[in-house]
C-alpha cells in the first residue's frame, strides 16, 4: 500500500471565495484530491466550475479561504509571497496554462526562458544549457528556435516551449490547465503524446480540461468539479463505465467517441434539468 509520502499533491477540504462583503463569492467549496507519484489526475468541469481557481490556488496565485494544499509532503497553506518565491524557486511543482503566453515571458527569448528556472534553482549554466537542449528535442522542437522570442513562435511551437519549460526542472508534480484547447489537431496530438510519456516517466500530473475525451486517454483517475465541488472522483474506467453524479452522466453522453452512443438530446435535457432540481 503506499504511504502518505507518496502523495505529491494533497488538497484537504479546500475552500476559495472572490471579492469582498456583498460581492464575495464562493468558487471551491470542500474540495479534497491527492496525486500520487507517477499518478495523472483528470480534472474535469464546466466553464465557471472552478478548475483554474484549483489549479491558481495549488500554485500560491490565489489564497485559500479554508482548507490546506501540500505539494511533496510540504505544507504550502499559509505561505507569504516571499516564501511562494522560494518555493518555487526549488522546481517542485511547475504548470501550463491553455495560452503559452501565460506561462512564457515575452520579452525572453526561448533559450533564456528554459534556462531561467534552472538557473534560479542554481545549476551551473553549461549543466543548465545541455538540459535546456536535451529538453527541447524530447518535445520535438528544433534548436533554431532557442533564440526566437514567444511572438516569433507558431501557437503549437509556443505550446511545446511552455511545456519544455515546465519539465526541464525535473519537477515532482506538473499542473496542465487545459494544454491542449487552444491547439489544432496535429499539435494537440503531439502535446498529449508528450503527457503520456511524462506520466509514464514517473512525473505527478494534474490535467486540467473541460474535455473529457482529452484527459480519459491520459488520466488514470479522473475527477468532476461541479459548481465549486468535487462531484465524483474514481479511476478512469470506473468513472467511464459507472457515472455517479448526473453531471458526469452529462459530461459523458457528449462524448461519443466512447462505447456507448451519445446521448440524445431529450436525454441530456433530462439530466440537465435534474441537475438544476426540475422536475422531468
Ligand atoms: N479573479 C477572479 N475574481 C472574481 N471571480 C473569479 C475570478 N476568477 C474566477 N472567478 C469566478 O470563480 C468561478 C470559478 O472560475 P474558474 O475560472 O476557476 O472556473 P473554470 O472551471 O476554470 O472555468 P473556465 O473553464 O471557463 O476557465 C467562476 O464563477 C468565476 O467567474
Amino acid at each position: 500500500m503506499p504511504g502518505i509520502e507518496d502523495e505529491v499533491l494533497e488538497v484537504s477540504d479546500l475552500d476559495v471565495h472572490y471579492g469582498v462583503g456583498r460581492r464575495r463569492h464562493r468558487a471551491l467549496s470542500g474540495v479534497s484530491l491527492q496525486v500520487r507519484s507517477g499518478e495523472t489526475l483528470g480534472l474535469i468541469g464546466e466553464t465557471g466550475s472552478g478548475k483554474s481557481t484549483l489549479a491558481r490556488t495549488v500554485l500560491g496565485l490565489v489564497r485559500a479561504s479554508g482548507g490546506r494544499v501540500r505539494i511533496g509532503g510540504e505544507d504550502v497553506t499559509g505561505y507569504s509571497q516571499r516564501q511562494w518565491r522560494s518555493f518555487r524557486r526549488r522546481g517542485v511543482v511547475q504548470y501550463v496554462f491553455q495560452d503559452p503566453l501565460r506561462s512564457l515571458d515575452p520579452d525572453l527569448t526561448v533559450q533564456e526562458s528554459l534556462l531561467e528556472p534552472l538557473l534560479l534553482r542554481g545549476d551551473p549554466r553549461a549543466s543548465a544549457l545541455e538540459a535546456v537542449r536535451e529538453q527541447f528535442a524530447r518535445v520535438n522542437l528544433d534548436e533554431h528556435l532557442l533564440p526566437r522570442r514567444p511572438a516569433e513562435l507558431s501557437g503549437g511551437q509556443r505550446q511545446r516551449v511552455a511545456v519544455a519549460r515546465a519539465l526541464v526542472v525535473e519537477p515532482a508534480l506538473i499542473i496542465l490547465d487545459e494544454p491542449v484547447s487552444a491547439l489544432d489537431a496535429a499539435n494537440r496530438v503531439q502535446i498529449l503524446q508528450i503527457i503520456k510519456n511524462l506520466r509514464d516517466a514517473g512525473t505527478a500530473l494534474v490535467f486540467i480540461s473541460h474535455d473529457l475525451g482529452s484527459v480519459a486517454g491520459v488520466a488514470d483517475r479522473i475527477a468532476v468539479l461541479y459548481q465549486g465541488e468535487l462531484v465524483e472522483s474514481g479511476s478512469t474506467a470506473e468513472v467511464l463505465r459507472t457515472p455517479q453524479h448526473a453531471y458526469t452522466r452529462l459530461l459523458l453522453g457528449s462524448v461519443p467517441t466512447l462505447h456507448a452512443p451519445p446521448a440524445t438530446r431529450a436525454e441530456r435535457q433530462a439530466l440537465r434539468a435534474q441537475l438544476n432540481g426540475e422536475p422531468v
